[in-house]
């Protein structure tokens, strides 16, 4: 066991907020600082086959962005083609996500100083009918960073997910105001807000970026000097 490491699991405001655009900046952030770094993507479901197996876009980019290189199912033991809750696609696909699997088959590397774990949907996303994701993440003891999708509603969204990783006991390392989808009416109160409503540090705000903005430069938005 490595005394040093840590681990945090990224987790989101909703899904398609922001967690693996978040995470790649993040882990270029990590690399930049010299940490061994390494992104997993335990469960997903949305892939397609490359090279005749099938792979998905969020664990090819933080296995890309990650300055520790590992195998994509070391990233990625559970991946199911559906872009629908996980629970489903695997019970679609004939088999079934539990705590317990999670347990057994997601190997965190021991010489990595650092851990990203990217969650799938939001904080309660379902493994099955009795378990959530967080279930695992409170078993595992995980840090939570949390990514806040920066649109209406998400003050709402943000502090529930806060409440559930505080009365877990978990610690919340930080979180991020990402803008996904450009413009948001009064963002800057927004973000007070939720500064003011939240404990633990802000990492960033991230606005939304062009696509000429690789994961490198949107890494100089966040600050992960309390992550290292
Ligand atoms: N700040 C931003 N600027 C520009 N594009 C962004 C920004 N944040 C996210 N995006 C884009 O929005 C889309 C959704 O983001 P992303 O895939 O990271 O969401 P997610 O929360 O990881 O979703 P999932 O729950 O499926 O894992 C992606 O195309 C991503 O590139
Ligand atoms: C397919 C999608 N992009 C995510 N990977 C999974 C989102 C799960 C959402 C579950 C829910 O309804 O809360
Ligand atoms: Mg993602």
């Amino acid at each position: 066991m490595n005394k040093g490491q840590r681990k945090f699991f990224v987790t989101g405001t909703d899904t398609e907020i922001g967690k693996t655009f978040i995470s790649a900046a993040l882990l270029r952030a990590l690399a930049h600082k010299g940490k061994k770094a390494a992104g997993l993507k335990p469960i997903a479901s949305d892939a397609q086959p490359v090279q005749g197996i099938m792979k998905n876009e969020d664990a090819l980019e933080l296995q890309k962005a990650a300055s520790m290189s590992l195998s994509y199912s070391e990233i990625n033991p559970f991946c199911f083609e559906p872009a629908i809750a996980p629970h489903i696609a695997a019970d679609l696909a004939g088999t079934s996500l539990s705590v317990e699997r999670l347990q057994n088959s997601v190997i965190i590397p021991d010489d990595a100083e650092t851990v990203l774990i990217e969650g799938a949907g939001g904080w309660l996303t379902p493994l099955n009918n009795q378990e959530t994701y967080a279930d695992w993440v409170e078993q595992s003891g995980f840090e939570v960073i949390l990514v806040v999708g920066m649109k209406l509603g998400c003050l709402n969204h943000a502090m529930l997910s806060v409440r559930d990783i505080e009365r877990r006991g978990l610690k919340l390392a930080g979180w991020v105001a990402n803008f996904p989808v450009g413009k948001m009416n009064m963002a800057e109160d927004n973000v007070q807000w939720l500064k003011s409503n939240i404990e633990a540090p802000c990492l960033g705000i991230v606005p939304q970026q062009d696509a000429s903005q690789d994961a490198d430069s949107v890494s100089q938005l966040l600050d992960v000097s309390s992550l290292l």
